[in-house]
């Protein structure tokens, strides 16, 4: 288990603002030198009762391997001080930071799960608004210590710069005002920081990040440190803490202000996504019993369900990638590579998330639109909105990108393969800004994250950290053939095509006679692939001077 820490990550300093292109805007306030002053007020009613434990919980509504959790009911269990949960409920943080509908819709259903799960151990979960108070995340959660009379307040960190900022201001508050902060690390296997080169810097090409991580988790069994199981709580809250917990319990099953999800939507989401941590447990047995064996194969196939689907519940921390690991180790003999072939390389691709998530604390300009690579931000790139629209509403005249962008907006989730060839086409293809693209995913995906969605389209743009070359260029028609060989995903997401066979599914418009075609009512290719590949060769060398 993470050890506590008292003080902010040391190796991820606050990075601060800077203007850019495309704005994601910011919600949460500068900590500025009201800290102290406002919190004395705000806590000036502390009595001397024995106070309570409060849990702040974010992006992990789970139980199971939870630090945060554990030791606020460890520690409350050995000074008998009762434990107290809360939930933030933040739509101008969430729109701020393009979340999806679905993906707050996925978070709500999920607080309805917790809820359930904390009061079997007797933990009463407060809800708060944000946009009732008028008070920013810091100073509500100030504000509900204070009404509970909390003397520690523990959570579980995020890594987004203006999480990181929203965290360090909270912290300030509460210590100003003699509340004892406790925050854990749980969203990698592996520190941020703690996987570094021998000259201590953070590595920038995934294989020697990743020897190095398999190195320190497996000689320190970093994987198998999980906290121990939360102890119920058997102490009775203090009267005010009972009455604010009663006024505030209600969990919100809808959102009005901009994510708002259509019924049809919200739906199949339930059917494909349910919430709750059970779900994400046998989801993960599941893969590891029945599918993971063939993973290597069938990954790359979208028509056929060869991947773990387990992204909602990994964004959301309904399950940790320790969790994942560990689970996956177990059924790989204790091997992180070889022994199956399907294991070794789920294992890889969960140590991806990984190293996304160390670069955005290493590079935190990269969470702030701008590239990796910086030399590739002079690329001129287009911002065509005939072009986007065509690419987002799935009707670029290529079937396997249409497919994908279909599946999105459908499902709220699309295939890793189709991830990979609708941001190259957008990227490379279209010419347009990979941040567009970036943006148009996080606002419509159930499993959006920042991390792993900025390193996805950086690697795509070629912008990114050991990304790909700027010179693969996917052919989007000969990854239809050899990704969706017999067209059966490409049938399932684009219904005019449904009775085409043979060669012209993947390519109607090269295949079919003009007349037939034009009979579909689908739209020819909007670029050609062949002058869209001389265009991006030549405009990428042209604009990076140090290639
Ligand atoms: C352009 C682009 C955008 C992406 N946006 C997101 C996003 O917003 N949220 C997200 O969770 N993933 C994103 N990914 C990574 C990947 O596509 C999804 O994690 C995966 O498709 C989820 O399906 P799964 O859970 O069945 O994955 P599995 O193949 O079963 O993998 C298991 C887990 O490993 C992690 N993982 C797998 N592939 C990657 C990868 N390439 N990079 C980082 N982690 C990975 C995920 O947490 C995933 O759930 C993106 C990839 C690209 C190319």
């Amino acid at each position: 288990m993470t050890a506590p820490s008292l003080i902010a990550l040391k190796r991820a300093p606050s990075p601060t603002n800077d203007g850019t292109a495309v704005k994601r805007p910011r919600t949460v306030a500068a900590v500025a030198g009201l800290a102290s002053a406002a919190a004395a007020a705000l806590f000036s009613s502390l009595g001397p009762a024995a106070g309570t434990s409060l849990v702040w919980f974010k992006a992990d509504l789970r139980i199971k391997d939870n630090p945060a959790l554990s030791a606020a009911t460890a520690a409350a269990a050995a000074t008998s001080r009762p434990v107290i949960a809360l939930f933030l409920v933040n739509v101008g943080e969430w729109l701020g930071h393009d979340m999806a509908p679905i993906r707050a819709d996925f978070l709500l259903r999920n607080l309805a799960c917790l809820k359930k799960s904390l009061a079997a151990l007797n933990i009463r979960l407060i809800v708060r608004n944000i946009e009732e108070n008028g008070l920013d995340s810091s100073e509500t959660v100030a504000e509900v210590a204070r009404a509970v009379d909390a003397r520690t307040v523990y959570w579980n960190r995020e890594f987004e710069v203006d999480e990181r900022k929203r965290d360090k201001k909270t912290e300030t508050i509460l210590k100003a005002a003699g509340v004892e902060v406790a925050h854990f690390q749980d969203q990698c296997v592996m520190d941020p920081g703690s996987v570094l080169t021998k000259e201590g810097k953070p590595y920038k090409v995934f294989t020697k990040f990743k020897y190095t991580w398999i190195t320190l988790v497996v000689r320190n069994r970093v994987h198998a440190q999980f906290p121990p199981a939360p102890v119920a709580n058997s102490v009775e809250l203090p009267a005010a803490a009972t009455a604010y917990a009663d006024a505030h319990s209600d969990c919100p099953t809808k959102l009005d202000t901009g994510l708002q999800l259509d019924e049809a939507k919200a739906k199949a989401a339930r059917e494909m996504f349910p919430a709750g941590e059970d779900e994400a447990h046998a989801r993960l047995t599941h893969f590891l019993t029945d599918k993971a064996r063939k993973y290597d194969s069938a990954r790359d196939l979208p028509a056929s369900d060869g991947t773990s689907s387990l992204s909602p519940y990994l964004s959301s921390g309904i399950i940790t990638s320790r969790q994942c690991i560990s689970a996956a180790l177990k059924a790989n003999n204790n091997k992180m590579e070889g022994g199956t072939e399907g294991l070794s390389k789920w294992i890889s691709e969960v140590i991806w998330r990984d190293f996304y998530r160390h670069i955005l604390v290493e590079f935190p300009r990269v969470s702030k639109n701008r590239a990796f690579k910086s030399e590739t931000e002079n690329i001129p790139w287009l911002y065509d909105d005939e072009a986007f629209a065509a690419w987002s509403e799935g009707r670029t005249g290529y079937p396997f990108v249409d497919a994908g962008m279909r599946q999105l907006n459908s499902l709220g989730w699309m295939h890793n393969r189709l991830r990979m060839v609708t941001a190259m086409f957008l990227a490379k293809n279209l010419f347009l800004d990979w941040k567009m693209g970036e943006r148009y995913f996080m606002r419509h995906l159930i499993d959006g994250d920042l991390a792993n969605n900025n390193g996805g389209w950086q690697w795509c743009a070629g912008t990114g950290v050991d990304c790909a070359p700027y010179f693969r260029i996917f052919n989007p028609l000969s990854q239809s053939t050899k990704c969706d060989p017999k067209g059966d995903y490409i049938r399932r997401w684009v219904p005019e095509l449904a009775k085409l066979k043979g060669k012209a599914i993947h390519d109607p418009y090269g295949e079919l006679p003009k007349a037939e075609f034009l009979k579909l009512g689908y739209p020819a290719p909007i670029v050609d692939h062949k002058f869209a590949r001389d265009r991006f060769l030549t405009a990428f060398k042209l604009a990076v001077k140090k290639l």
